[in-house]
């Protein structure tokens, strides 16, 4: 089977198995702040196990497609969300898992104003900015232990630019 990954637009139908999109998407679950804001309440299922919720702030370089994936990795102990600090798309990289393993990963690029929670364990790549300036808000589980497992794909997949979904 072939090694290349073709990326696709980031969908709730398609990101389903692996967490939530966060977006701003159709009408608000509630109109807040005397009618002036709109709250989509609610959208990510939080998960921190016997930790507690942390919010950090990542700078992480700017990638390009098509980019070599060799890394995945994945956090048994908790959920991980990835806000971006600005309009900018960004690489997704999931996979299912297969016997403790990573199976074959998908590759979504995001939407301005979109962002995303990993469901606790599952496989993805890291952080992969395609723009500057790469800053993001990333909620995840703050407590003891490593509460990462990282898994090298050899011979790695090539990711390459989005296509459009038929
Ligand atoms: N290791 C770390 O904090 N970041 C990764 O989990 C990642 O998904 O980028
Ligand atoms: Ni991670």
């Amino acid at each position: 089977m072939s090694r290349t990954i073709a990326a696709q637009p980031l969908t709730q139908a398609g990101f389903a198995p692996f967490g939530e999109v966060l977006e701003a998407a159709g009408a608000p679950d509630r109109i807040i702040n005397r009618g002036l804001c709109g709250r989509f309440h609610d959208r990510a299922g939080l998960d921190f196990g016997d930790g507690r919720a942390g919010i950090s702030l990542f700078q992480a370089v700017p990638r390009t497609l098509p980019l070599e994936l060799d890394l995945l990795e994945r956090h048994p102990e908790g959920s991980q969300a990835f806000v971006p600090m600005g309009p900018e798309p960004f690489l997704v990289v999931v996979a299912p898992d297969d016997g403790g393993v990573p199976g074959r990963p998908l590759a979504f690029v995001t939407a301005p104003g979109q962002g995303i929670n990993l469901r606790r364990g599952t496989w993805h790549g890291v952080l992969t900015p395609l723009h500057p300036p790469g800053l993001f808000a990333v909620i995840d589980r703050i407590g003891p232990g490593a509460n990462l497992q990282e898994h090298d794909i050899n011979p790695p997949y090539t990711i390459t630019q989005t296509r459009t979904p038929k």
